[in-house]
């Protein structure tokens, strides 16, 4: 009888923005020798992450290996997305010999780390990690706590996990189930800031999980990948704050998309994405532009208030030349009013 081995996969988690496609980009770039596909989800309808992956221009990027996921949060739709997605995969003539998963950041990791245990799957693939990919800036800005001594002190009085923040809820349900944890974005980062968001994060996860600090998500794939943690056989060791719900809703945030005019220039519409995200407290917003007479689209990236634009590859001949941005945040954000200040069609 002859065992096949496992392929194994990555689970890379993360907050909303934290880098996780930064560094699966990497992953690409640098992970030659070995035959890798991606499963990507997003929390919104358009694909953007997906898009990004895609439009890099790396060899080992072809459309059959990258499957996007943007029905709703990956942890929600494993049964109907995530495992149909996973067989395909493993059906292709020349499967992947490892696959990547990045979740979308708001998903939570342990649903679909439990799905390897899923009969149709779990002869076939195993979680060789789950890599929490963190935005070390966010979590010094405070992002994740209200007030991180007095939940520390909290802690130490009281072991339940529950309290009422969502955003730190899913922050945290992403670090205990987490393998390896990213410090993303050092550079963002002070000194001090460095050593007290790493702190912060040890005291957060029970288990000793190795952390690594990093900018734009550049770490050699011999530390991300082969970690050999068959996660899904150690489920008890990943504690969630949603461990006695049996579905979990996104209920807590909201996501809506805009339609944005061609533009002469990018300057205007970036100012006032920066002013809306800070008004509106938008925690995410990404997407797309048309400026008038370039053959690139113009590829945007908000977290908070911090905006990034480059234009990253030509408009397809086949694609409308629509500019459009995925705005993500709390529940309760204002539409019309986000709408307005940047500007719609
Ligand atoms: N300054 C800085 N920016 C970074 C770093 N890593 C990623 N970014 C930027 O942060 C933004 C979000 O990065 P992504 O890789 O798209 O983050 P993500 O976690 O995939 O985002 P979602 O899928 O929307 O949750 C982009 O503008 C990146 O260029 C870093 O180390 N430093």
């Amino acid at each position: 009888m002859t065992v096949v081995a496992k392929v194994p996969c990555s689970i890379v988690t993360g907050f909303l923005g934290a880098g996780k496609t930064t560094l699966v980009r990497n992953i690409l770039q640098n992970g030659a020798g070995r035959r890798l596909a991606v499963i990507v989800n997003e929390f919104g309808d358009v694909g953007i992450d997906g898009e990004i992956l895609k439009g890099c221009g790396i060899e080992s990027c072809n459309e059959e290996s990258i499957v996007e996921l943007s029905n709703g949060c990956i942890c929600c739709t494993v049964a109907d997305d995530f495992v149909p997605a996973l067989e395909g995969l493993l059906a292709l003539d020349n499967p992947p010999e490892h696959i990547l998963i990045e979740t979308s950041g708001l998903a939570l990791p342990k649903p679909l780390v439990q799905a390897f245990n899923w009969p149709a799957i779990a002869s076939r693939v195993t979680v060789d990690g789950v890599i929490a990919v963190v935005d070390g800036a966010a979590v010094a800005a405070g992002r994740f706590a209200d007030d991180p001594d007095a939940l520390a002190a909290q802690r130490a009085e009281d072991t339940s996990l529950d309290h009422d923040n969502p955003l730190e809820e899913v922050f945290e349900d992403q670090l205990l189930c987490a393998d390896l944890i990213v410090l993303n974005k050092a550079d963002l980062m002070t000194a001090d800031e460095r050593e007290k968001v790493a702190a912060e994060i040890k005291a957060a996860v029970p288990r000793a999980v190795k952390v690594v600090e990093t900018t734009g998500g550049q770490l050699d794939p011999k530390v991300l990948l082969g970690l050999g943690a068959a996660a899904e056989t150690d489920l008890a060791a990943r504690p969630s704050h949603h461990d006695n719900e049996a579905e979990h809703d996104h209920d807590d945030f909201d996501t809506f998309i805009l339609d944005i005019p061609s533009l002469d220039a990018p300057e205007g519409l970036l100012e006032r994405i920066r002013t809306a995200a800070d008004a509106h407290d938008i925690l995410r917003i990404k997407g797309f532009a048309e400026i008038n007479g370039k053959p690139m689209r113009l590829l945007i990236q908000g977290v908070g208030s911090r905006l990034q634009h480059q234009f990253d590859r030509p408009w397809h001949p086949e694609e409308p030349r629509q500019g459009r941005l995925v705005v993500i945040g709390q529940k309760g954000l204002d539409r019309d009013a986000i709408a307005q200040a940047i500007g719609t069609v």
